[in-house]
């Protein structure tokens, strides 16, 4: 399958390196033009935290070029899938730029970001594109421009976003989908395809708005949530106020919606979160696609989310 990867980040290079190791033809896009240099040069690994060989990739298996060039060569030689693996910020304010000359284009493209809103942006530029979100609970954490951590092995849900013309169709019947997921299975994850992905991505981001913030505010690995009894009220309180805006909005969530929270803390215990890394680099967080979010439901409802804005000002005002 030929598929191009827009953001050699963490999850980019993941899902590059295992995708070229099982044969696929990829063409990685990077930002940098020193990115693309070192991958041309050392090619890409994938390494483990724990005794499995790490997969090596040559330089010569993919392609890896600047964004910049992206279009064009795909007008020229279009891909089965786009995958785009950068994060929410560079997707609303760069990302438009680059996909412009593909907005008459039917394009099969693919979006792994945490948080809400990127969706409807792309739906609003793209409007012949399919459009297909992805849900995941993999963890990679980039080591180098070249090497990447897989840090934790999770699931891959992927769903159709908005169906549009009111049918029931079933994703089960998406050929495309389904060559999808037989490609990523094959590259070794468990990936699933699923009717209710907006379910997923209401599920995703009630654990990222309780966990993200607070571990970036208070600096803590995700574990460290659990270890005092404040730490724990106040994450309680974010989530109850997510769940209340979840109700004014008709979004359903689980009746263990909390205990997951916690069982996800446990289970990455170790992990950084991915707003922490953020904050620690000094890099634009997804706090406005995430708690945001939530806040600009519930004023679309009429209701306030005061805890979740003071979170947004809170993370928003880090360095600055
Ligand atoms: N990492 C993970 O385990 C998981 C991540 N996600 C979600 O996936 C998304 C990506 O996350 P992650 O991979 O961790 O993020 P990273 O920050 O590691 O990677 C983002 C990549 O996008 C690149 N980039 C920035 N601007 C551009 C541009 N204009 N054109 C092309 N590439 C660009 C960055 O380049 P540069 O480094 O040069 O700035 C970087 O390589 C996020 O929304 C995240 O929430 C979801 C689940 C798990
Ligand atoms: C699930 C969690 C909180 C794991 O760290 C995550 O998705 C993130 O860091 O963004």
């Amino acid at each position: 399958m030929k598929i191009d990867i827009i953001g050699a980040g963490s999850l980019g290079l993941l899902l590059a390196g295992r995708l070229i190791q099982t044969g696929n033809d990829v063409r990685l896009w990077c930002r940098g033009v020193e990115q693309c240099q070192r991958l041309g040069r050392d090619g890409l690994t994938v390494t483990y935290e724990d005794e499995r060989e790490p997969i090596t990739i040559s330089e010569d298996q993919f392609v890896s070029a600047p964004i910049g060039e992206f279009a064009g060569a795909y007008l020229e030689e279009p891909s089965d899938w786009i995958v785009v693996t950068v994060k929410q910020n560079t997707l609303h304010n760069d990302l438009p730029e680059f996909l412009s000359l593909l907005k008459e284009e039917q394009v099969h493209m693919i979006c792994f970001q945490n948080g809400t809103g990127h969706m409807e942006m792309l739906g609003g530029m793209l409007p012949n594109a399919n459009l297909y979100v992805a849900v995941t609970t993999e963890a990679a954490k980039r080591k180098s421009l070249t090497e990447v951590i897989h840090a934790g092995a999770g699931e891959v849900w992927i769903g159709k976003w908005s169906l549009g013309d009111g049918q029931a169709h079933s994703i089960h019947n998406d050929l495309k989908a389904n060559n999808l997921i037989e490609v990523l299975i094959m590259a070794g994850f468990a990936a699933f395809l699923s009717n209710e992905v907006d379910t997923m991505i209401y599920r995703k981001l009630l654990i990222n708005a309780v966990i993200n913030p607070l571990t970036a505010i208070w600096r803590i690995p995700n574990g460290e949530l659990l270890s005092s009894e404040q730490r724990l009220q106040l994450m309680k309180e974010v989530f109850e106020e997510a769940i209340m805006v979840y109700d004014f909005c008709e979004i359903t969530y689980d009746k263990d919606a909390w205990d997951n929270i916690l069982q996800v803390c446990r289970l990455t215990s170790g992990n950084i979160s991915s707003m922490l890394a953020d904050v620690l680099a000094s890099r634009t967080t997804e706090i406005r696609w995430i708690n945001g979010s939530l806040v600009e439901m519930a004023e679309r409802s009429g209701v306030s989310a005061p805890l979740n804005r003071w979170l947004c000002q809170l993370v928003e005002g880090i360095g600055v």
